[in-house]
This record gives structure tokens, C-alpha cells and sequence, in this order.
């Protein structure tokens, strides 16, 4: 098991790592929207806060030999689920066809009063 950390992501927020590698695949915990410079929330327009998830996931994924299309799961936690178009417009243009399973649920909060949260698995490229 090794541990994944990129100053090109937020530093985590509590006790977890950015991401972890074990058995040829890299565990991203859920990312936010938060930019990995400031440590602020981007915007509270949820396409942003979505893109901004994104890239920071594509930060940790880039630190562990990895990429967006390596991975294969995904978990989007929301919480507001009448944002769900507006999420997957975002979405699908940071994932590729064959897209990753995912899951989608809403919740009833998100730590730091953010919209959008979510997690990856993917496999290890290198
Ligand atoms: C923000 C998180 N990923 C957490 O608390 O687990």
C-alpha cells in the first residue's frame, strides 16, 4: 500500500490520504471543489464546483501514475439531486467512452458547505 499526495490537489481535510495505491489500482477519496492553491470552495455554481472536482481528481490520479481514463468506479455524492443534469454535463466531458461505472445519491450534507462530491477508482498506468 502507498500513499498519494500531489500539491496539485486540496490537501485533505481530515485523517485520509488523497489517495492510495494497492493492488495495481489508486483509491481517490472524495475530492471537492476546491481549489488546491487558496484552499477556498471554487464558486457555488455546481458546474464549477464539478469541473473543479474533476481536475483535482486528475491531480491525485496524474501523482499515482494514473488517469481520468484509467478509471473504472466512480461515486458522486450530491446534495441536491435536481442538480443532477447539470453534473453530468460536466462529467462526461472529463470521462471517456467506455465510461467508468458509477454510482450517484444524493446526501444530506457535504463537509465545507459544497455541492459535490466525488470519488474515484482507477487503474495504476505505470
Ligand atoms: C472529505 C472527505 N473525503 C472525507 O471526509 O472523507
Amino acid at each position: 500500500m502507498k500513499e498519494i499526495h500531489t500539491d496539485a490537489a486540496p490537501d485533505s481535510i481530515g485523517p485520509f490520504s488523497q489517495g492510495i495505491i494497492d493492488s495495481g489500482r489508486i483509491f481517490v477519496s472524495g475530492q471537492g471543489p476546491v481549489d488546491p492553491d487558496s484552499g477556498e470552495v471554487v464558486s457555488e455554481d455546481i458546474g464549477e464546483q464539478t469541473a473543479r472536482t474533476l481536475e483535482n481528481i486528475a491531480a491525485v490520479l496524474e501523482a499515482g501514475g494514473s488517469s481520468l481514463d484509467s478509471v473504472v468506479k466512480t461515486t458522486v455524492f450530491v446534495t441536491d439531486m435536481s442538480n443532477y443534469d447539470a453534473i453530468n454535463e460536466v462529467y462526461a466531458e472529463y470521462v471517456t467512452d467506455p465510461y467508468p461505472a458509477r454510482s450517484a445519491v444524493e446526501v444530506a450534507d457535504l463537509p465545507i458547505d459544497i455541492g459535490v462530491e466525488i470519488e474515484v477508482i482507477a487503474a495504476v498506468e505505470d
